[in-house]
């Protein structure tokens, strides 16, 4: 659907409306009583997320692009149907696939709008395209339902419509907007042991202690399905990340100014993502659905 179409058939008066960047990305704009988002259909990617009275809980760089066929930095990126690097080039006839998978750089098909008391439903969907052929993948569905009010919910489905098992990885790789980084702390992952990415990917004991941040992080916390909590002591407020059908959380922030964002931001962002990858990838039997949920709760203190 075009701008127009997406207008006359899903747009709520008031509370939901499309647009279009200059750049050509169609977007959501959504302002319920409890809450403030923005949704482009290119990755079906909330780069906004605002509860009344709060400030935006996502972070986005004020340096991204916004470009077709180009991911966007913040927000919540959806990994798929591999986490990072493409790891497997083989499957893919030696073709490198993109960074965290095309899912992220599609543009997805809205399917679904409903007002449910005071929060918004949005679903998204991706089907097979040319370029998911050429990767590899030719027969899957995706679904993405959003509940978006004082709390988010993001469900992401994977379908394997093949005869063969369907192995993939996956993440909602969200982007959290914090006031200092140095000053946040991550409690739900002490018990956990990880693979570090920025010491050549070594298997590092459980902390046992709450996680701070004092360099380069890139931590894989594999077999923790463990509730999340980032607290930011100077905006106040606790973040809660509870998952289901989720086996792996990613920690991130790469302490450096990365292409697409201003210097000095990645003093405001700290992306902890709901994931299931590397031990935790997924093997799909035919004719069946996977379902991995991340619900998001802001308390202040
Ligand atoms: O630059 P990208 O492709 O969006 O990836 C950002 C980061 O995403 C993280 O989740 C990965 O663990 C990192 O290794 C990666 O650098």
């Amino acid at each position: 659907m075009d701008l127009t179409q997406l207008n006359e058939h899903f747009a709520l008066p008031g509370i939901l409306a499309f647009h279009q960047t200059p750049t050509g990305l169609i977007y959501a704009d959504v302002t319920t009583p409890q809450a403030k988002a923005t949704v482009y259909l290119q990755g079906a990617h909330i780069t906004d997320w605002q509860p009344a009275g709060q400030r935006p809980i996502l972070f986005l760089s004020r340096k991204t692009d916004l470009l077709p066929g180009k991911p966007i930095r913040g927000g919540v990126p959806i990994a798929f149907p591999w986490f990072a690097a493409d790891k497997n080039l083989t499957r893919f006839q030696g073709k490198p696939g993109p960074s965290h998978g095309f899912a992220r750089i599609q543009d997805w098909t809205l399917a679904f709008v409903a007002l449910s008391g005071d929060d918004l439903h949005l679903t998204f969907t991706l089907g097979p395209s040319q370029m998911s052929r050429d990767l590899g993948f030719d027969n899957f569905a995706l679904a993405y339902q959003l509940t978006i009010g004082r709390s988010l919910t993001m469900r992401l489905t994977v379908a394997n419509n093949a005869t063969t098992p369907l192995v993939f990885e996956e993440a909602l790789h969200t982007y959290y907007h914090v006031i200092d980084v140095h000053e946040v702390s991550v409690t739900g992952l002490e018990p956990t042991s990880f693979i570090d990415k920025t010491d050549n990917m070594r298997e590092t004991p459980a902390a046992n202690a709450l996680l701070t941040f004092t360099g380069p992080t890139d931590r894989v916390y594999e077999n923790t399905a463990a509730t999340c909590i980032i607290h930011d002591p100077l905006a106040k407020r606790n973040t809660t990340i509870a998952k289901t059908n989720s086996n792996t959380t990613v920690v991130f922030n790469p302490w450096k100014e990365l292409p697409d964002m201003a210097p000095d931001e990645w003093h405001e962002m700290l992306c902890v993502e709901t994931v299931n990858a590397a031990a935790n990838a997924i093997t799909l039997a035919p004719n069946s659905t996977h379902t991995m949920q991340a619900h998001i709760t802001i308390a202040n203190i």
